[in-house]
C-alpha cells in the first residue's frame, strides 16, 4: 500500500480474452470498479459471466488483455509475491493425508515460517473459525462446512488482508450455509479483512455484502453495482426486512437484465 490510497483493488477499462480456436472469449470487457479496504464486496452473475476469471485477475493467475488492474496499488504479480492475498475455493481442496492443523500449516511450511510460528498461527486462525480441538483430526473426519471452515483457516494463516473466496458455500446444503454465512461476517468484522466473494445466491450476495457486483456474460462485464444500506451487524433475520428485500430486488432485476434466456439450455 502506498499511503495514499485505500483501494485494494482497482479495474480501470480492464479487459480478458482468452484465444480460442473458433473465436476469442471475452471474458472481462471494460471492468471499472474499486473495492477499499474492509469493504466485503460480493460477485454475482449467470455462469460464464467472467467472476472467476476477474477473481483469478486479482490473484495473479490470469493476466489481463487490456486496461489497468492493481492489488494494494500494485500489479498483481508484486502483489502476489507480497502474499497479499488468500483463495478459498468451492471445493475445501484439503489433501486427506493430512490433519487439519497440517493443511492449515502447508502454505506457512511453502512459505518458509518456522515451526513454532507455524503451531501459533495453526493455532489462532483454526480459534478464528470455530475448529478449535479438531486439530489432529483428518478432513474425512468432518462435515463438509467444517472442511470448508479449515480451508478458510488455511487462507487466513499467513495474515493476507485480502481474501478471495470463489462459491466457497455452494456445494453446501442450506442450514449450514446460513451459519457458515453469519460466521463468516463475524469473522469480518473481528478480522477487518476484504473480502471478494463470488456466488449465485442473491440473499448470500445481500446477507454478506457492503457492495455488489452485479455482472452479465458475453461478453463479461458489470451491469450494476449496489453499494448495501444494511448496517454491518446483521442477524440472519434481517434477511425478512423491506430494507433487505429491496436490495434483493434490486440485484434480480440487475440479473435479469443481463442475461438472456434463449441461450440457456
Ligand atoms: N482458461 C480458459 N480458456 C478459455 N476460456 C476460458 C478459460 N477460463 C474461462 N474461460 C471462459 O471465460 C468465460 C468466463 O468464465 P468464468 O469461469 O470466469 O465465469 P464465471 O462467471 O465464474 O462462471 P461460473 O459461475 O460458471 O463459475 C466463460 O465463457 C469461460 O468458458
Amino acid at each position: 500500500m502506498d499511503g495514499r490510497t485505500t483501494a485494494v483493488v482497482e479495474a480501470s477499462s480492464l479487459g480478458l480474452t482468452f484465444p480460442a480456436g473458433d473465436g476469442d472469449i471475452v471474458a472481462l470487457s471494460d471492468v471499472n470498479l474499486t473495492i477499499d479496504k474492509g469493504e466485503f464486496v460480493s460477485f454475482i452473475g449467470p455462469s460464464g459471466c467472467g467472476k472467476t476469471t476477474f477473481l483469478r485477475a486479482i490473484a495473479d493467475l490470469e493476466k489481463p488483455t487490456s486496461g489497468t488492474l492493481t492489488v494494494n496499488g500494485q500489479t498483481p504479480e508484486n502483489a502476489r509475491k507480497d502474499r497479499a492475498y488468500g483463495y478459498v475455493f468451492q471445493a475445501a481442496a484439503l489433501y486427506p493425508w493430512r490433519t487439519i492443523e497440517d493443511n492449515v500449516a502447508l502454505p506457512l511450511e511453502i512459505m518458509g515460517y518456522g515451526s513454532a510460528d507455524r503451531a501459533e498461527r495453526v493455532r489462532r486462525t483454526l480459534a478464528l473459525v470455530n475448529l478449535s480441538g479438531f486439530e489432529k483430526k483428518y478432513p474425512w473426519q468432518l462435515s463438509g462446512g467444517m472442511q470448508q471452515r479449515a480451508s478458510i483457516a488455511r487462507a487466513l494463516s499467513f495474515d493476507a488482508d485480502l481474501l478471495l473466496m470463489d462459491e466457497p458455500f455452494g456445494a453446501l446444503d442450506e442450514i449450514v450455509r446460513d451459519h457458515l454465512n453469519s460466521e463468516l461476517l463475524k469473522l469480518w468484522a473481528r478480522t477487518e479483512k476484504t473480502i471478494c466473494f463470488v456466488t449465485h445466491s442473491i440473499p448470500e450476495a445481500v446477507y454478506l455484502s457492503t457492495k455488489i457486483v452485479v455482472m452479465s456474460p458475453r461478453p463479461g462485464r458489470v451491469t450494476d453495482v449496489i453499494v448495501s444500506t444494511l448496517p454491518r451487524e446483521r442477524p440472519l433475520d434481517i434477511r425478512e426486512t423491506p430494507e433487505f428485500l429491496e436490495i434483493a430486488a434490486r440485484v434480480r432485476d440487475g440479473l435479469r437484465a443481463g442475461h438472456s434466456y434463449e441461450e440457456v439450455v
